[in-house]
């Protein structure tokens, strides 16, 4: 163990230890009490923390799954007389279920409507547990003795454990490839498609854990307190556990346990002076929202970053450059990499596209050319498998993928849009290694950087690979955007319009990307309105217009032909 990490160890092991004893200091109001409610309360929230500050869900009915165990191992135990330990576990694996299936229905809705879906179904259970009180207890709510079997230390200690194991599963699950996928499906779901990622399953895992934590602080915490009411199943109660995660830092480790405290400690002290008690709510929720929206996580890791960081030199960049990036699925040469078989769209009355064919060889740059609503996007995405056709087919590599889904194809096909999609708070290594994680999954994380500063070197990038993206120039950015889709020798590349947004030293930079990954044989499709740039890269092409080929063949002749030129003159000009 370096001696950096040692001091954080001991730093961290004892902080732990002081704030574990805290209760016992005499400070006001914070009881060994309070601090079991926090710690309970805080294994629920980093379930909301996983769905929502993780992976973005905007998941506002969160409550239902932290008071849906109490009242199912309520009734368990109350009607059915099953032993305790066995009601908590059927409560939890009833909840889980339960989640799954909530979460495979609201999954696939775009974010408001998720957002009021669980909302919704806050409303049912809170509902349920008013509608049925001969089973459920009505409005004063279920009532639990058995938690007074355990002493307050008791309880204590127990809370702090489970506290201590959803905290390490939690740093074990989110990190290196996991914290990855969450952080692009989180910032943008289309990019995170076009990279491997299958973005469905990964939301809807997120979901079920995520109210599997939710889940097991409830059953102690209604344990725990003795009871379990309609309210703690509400959307109110669903709002404060958001609010909370914001305030903790949504997506930091430490989050929910800050949130917690912080609110709940609040709560209590403000309990004193009842009047003042929403107005801290909203005065907390409010600085959050407009000056630390990182929240308290947020800034507890810049300091801890400076300090860790003091005195310490910048990553170096090694440069792999002469290394391969990967094993290189190189085409035959002269192979077709890509065959579009009478391909049409249409949206509603639209015919966006209509009977395209073409064929793209292995080592060849192939130009898409036309004008504004031409259908170039629509045909990249039936490519790419974003979107389907009405009728035809798409092969690559002579496999008919027409129905493949997107994540799927991600491996044999790379793709970059016309601004780049990187999520800017990864470095660019990071980013490149995102696409790494779903199209080589097994690859070790150390094999994976690797790949990506030889990746990056070898493209001329390397100097960028521990730079934030945010950090980035608008080209660096698209230039990365390119390699990364590249990463992993695909049979085929999509480009939107790389050279746009591009200074001339990045075009040359981009023309020489272009080479390398030609002598790779890769088959390589540009939509491009530089039309300049296009003549220097590409061989041949297809030129689009209102949906059909309106001329093909070798890029000088199509740009000559008469239809073109009447078609798209303001571009060729
Ligand atoms: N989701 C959609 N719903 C309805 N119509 C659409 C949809 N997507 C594209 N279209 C229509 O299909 C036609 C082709 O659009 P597309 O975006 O593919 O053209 P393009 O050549 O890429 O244009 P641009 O260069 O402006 O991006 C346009 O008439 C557009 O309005």
């Amino acid at each position: 163990m370096s001696g950096r990490l040692f001091v954080r160890v001991l730093v961290t092991g004892l902080v732990a230890v002081l704030c574990a004893a805290s209760p016992y200091f005499g400070l006001p109001a914070w009881t060994p009490s309070l601090a079991t409610v926090v710690a309970l309360l805080s294994v629920s929230l980093m379930g909301l923390n996983l769905i929502f500050g993780n992976t973005g869900m905007l998941a506002f009915g969160q409550a239902a799954f932290v008071a849906l165990p109490g009242y199912l191992a309520g009734m368990l135990s109350l009607h059915l007389h099953v032993p305790t330990l066995a009601a908590i576990a059927l409560a939890l694996i009833a909840t889980v279920i339960v989640a799954n299936l909530v979460g495979r229905i609201f999954i696939r809705l775009p974010g408001i409507f998720f957002a009021v879906g669980t909302l919704g179904f806050a409303f049912v259970v809170e509902g349920l547990a008013r509608a049925f009180p001969s089973v459920t207890g009505g409005a004063s709510g279920l009532v639990f003795s058995e938690g007074t079997q355990l002493s307050g230390d008791a309880w204590y200690a127990l809370a702090l454990g489970t506290l201590a194991l959803a905290l390490a599963s939690y740093l074990g699950l989110v990190r290196h490839r996991y914290a990855r996928t969450l952080r692009v499906v989180h910032h943008d779901e289309l990019a995170a498609a076009v990279v491997g990622i299958d973005v469905a399953r990964v939301k809807s895992r997120a979901f079920t854990l995520g109210c599997a934590y939710s889940a097991l602080g409830g059953v102690l915490l209604a344990y725990f307190v003795g009871v379990v009411v309609p309210e703690n199943s509400g959307v109110n109660r669903s709002l404060e556990m958001v609010g909370m995660v914001m305030l903790g830092g949504p997506g930091r480790v430490l989050g929910p346990l800050l949130g917690a405290g912080l609110v709940q400690w609040m709560f209590t002290v403000a309990g004193f002076a009842k009047q003042y008690e929403v107005l801290l709510y909203g005065v907390a929720f409010l600085g959050t929202v407009l000056f630390a929206r990182e929240g308290l996580g947020g800034l507890l890791q810049a300091v801890w970053h400076r300090i860790g960081s003091a005195g310490k030199l910048p990553p170096q960049v090694v440069d792999r450059s002469s290394e391969p990036a990967m094993p290189l699925t190189v085409g035959a040469p002269g192979g077709v990499a890509l065959r579009v078989e009478g391909v049409a769209k249409r949206f509603g009355g639209v015919h966006a596209i209509d009977d395209v064919s073409f064929e793209v060889q292995h080592g060849e740059v192939f130009a898409l050319v036309g004008p504004n609503g031409a259908g170039k996007t629509t045909l990249f995405n039936i490519i790419s498998g974003l979107e389907m056709p009405s009728a035809g087919r798409v092969f690559v590599e002579g496999q008919d993928v027409t129905s493949a889904p997107v994540h799927e194809r991600a491996a044999g096909i790379g793709r970059s849009f016309q601004v780049a999609r990187l999520v800017p708070d990864l470095t660019t290594a990071e980013n490149v290694m995102a696409r790494l994680d779903h199209i080589a999954p097994h690859m070790p994380e150390a094999g994976k950087r690797a790949a990506a500063l030889a990746l990056l070197g070898r493209f001329g990038l390397g100097e960028l690979a521990n730079s934030r993206a945010a950090q980035l120039s608008a080209g660096q950015r698209k230039l990365v955007d390119i390699a990364r889709a590249a990463l992993g020798s695909p049979s085929l590349l999509l480009l939107d319009e790389p050279a746009v947004g591009l200074t001339e030293v990045e075009l040359d930079q981009l023309a020489g990307l272009l080479d390398k990954l030609k002598q790779q044989r890769c088959g390589i499709v540009l939509v491009e309105h530089n039309i300049g740039f296009l003549s220097r890269v590409a061989a041949s092409g297809v030129v689009l217009h209102g949906g059909i080929v309106i001329a093909r063949g070798p890029i000088g002749a199509m740009l000559q032909d008469e239809a073109v030129r009447n078609a798209y003159l303001g571009a060729i000009e």
